[in-house]
């Protein structure tokens, strides 16, 4: 495995040789897995179904326990008690795959205020602090609509924004961009970039290969409950072997760069690799 590491970034969350088997399966889910996210790093985490990637997730915020390894929060095991996993879940916030799991009032403003309430906050604050996220959000409308009202797409947003409110330091997506449609998509990514440069380290699970590339600075990839690969995206996706084993092909944009004659790329990109539709656009146009 070639390894890259994320220089000047310490870990907000670290698994070291975690093992979990669900009760009655005959593999484990995860099989030893060893792996860091980068504080301050937009995380992508790529991995065939099955291979883990949701059950890494539930052993973040102390959900599943693990039968062999540890999980390290800033440097430090997970607590165990009751009251130090409500406040771990606070600091690290898991939006899961099916947003039907996550929302449990009856309307949005009552979800959104739900994890405040149990934190016994006042309820001036807690008013302030929803409406805030509503409207960061555009959602300041919605906060009487029922919560069964709302497509698909608006319950993501909902689910997302539950867990902003309670403003964690570490953002768990499960992926998050599945059914959504292309507009959808855009915005939900402009929302997350606002999370993330107002300090929010984020780790998502996704397919989307080209997403990965775009976005992350930071890709790691599983096979049956273990990481196989780590680093920036492009040096992850240099790794051809290991994406053929694994049946992940390259970004688009990669693969069109690829095609282009040498010449024309040493001359128009300066040794750069196009993210981008719009970077590689742009190096064409020089
Ligand atoms: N509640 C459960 N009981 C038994 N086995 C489970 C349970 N949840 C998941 N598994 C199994 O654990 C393994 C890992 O599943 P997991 O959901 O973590 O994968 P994943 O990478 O998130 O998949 P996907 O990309 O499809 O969401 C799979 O073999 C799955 O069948």
């Amino acid at each position: 495995m070639r390894k890259v590491t994320a220089e000047g970034n310490r870990d907000i969350l670290r698994f070291a040789g975690i093992r979990y088997t669900y009760p009655g399966a005959g593999q484990s889910a995860l099989q030893g897995l060893t792996m860091r996210v980068p504080e301050g790093k937009r995380c992508v985490l790529l991995g065939h179904n099955g291979c883990g990637k949701s059950t890494l997730f539930l052993h973040a915020n102390g959900i599943l326990r693990p039968e062999e390894g540890q999980v390290f929060w800033k440097g430090k095991t997970l607590p165990r008690d009751r009251a130090g996993l409500l406040a771990l879940k606070q600091k690290i916030g898991l939006v899961f795959q099916d947003p039907e799991q996550q929302l449990i009032a009856a309307t949005v403003a009552e979800d959104l205020s739900y994890g405040l309430c149990n934190q016994k906050l006042p309820a001036e604050v807690i008013r302030d602090r929803v409406r805030r996220v509503m409207e960061s959000f555009g959602m300041l409308d919605w906060a009487e609509r029922p919560i069964h009202q709302l497509s698909l797409g608006q319950k993501r947003r909902v689910a997302l924004a539950g867990v902003m409110v309670l403003e964690p330091e570490l953002l768990l997506l499960d992926e998050p961009t599945a059914y959504l449609d292309q507009g959808q998509t855009k915005s939900f990514m402009q929302e997350l970039e606002r999370i993330h440069a107002a300090g929010t380290t984020i780790l998502m699970a996704t397919h989307d290969v080209d997403l990965a590339y775009a976005w992350a600075d930071w890709v790691l990839v599983m096979e049956k409950g273990k990481l196989v690969l780590e680093g920036e995206p492009a040096e992850v996706f240099s790794q051809r072997d290991c994406l053929e084993r694994l049946h992940l092909r390259i970004p688009a944009v990669l693969a069109v760069w690829e095609a282009l004659p040498a010449a024309f790329r040493e001359m128009s990109a300066d040794g750069c690799i196009p993210r981008s539709v719009e970077e590689l656009t742009a190096m064409l146009r020089r």
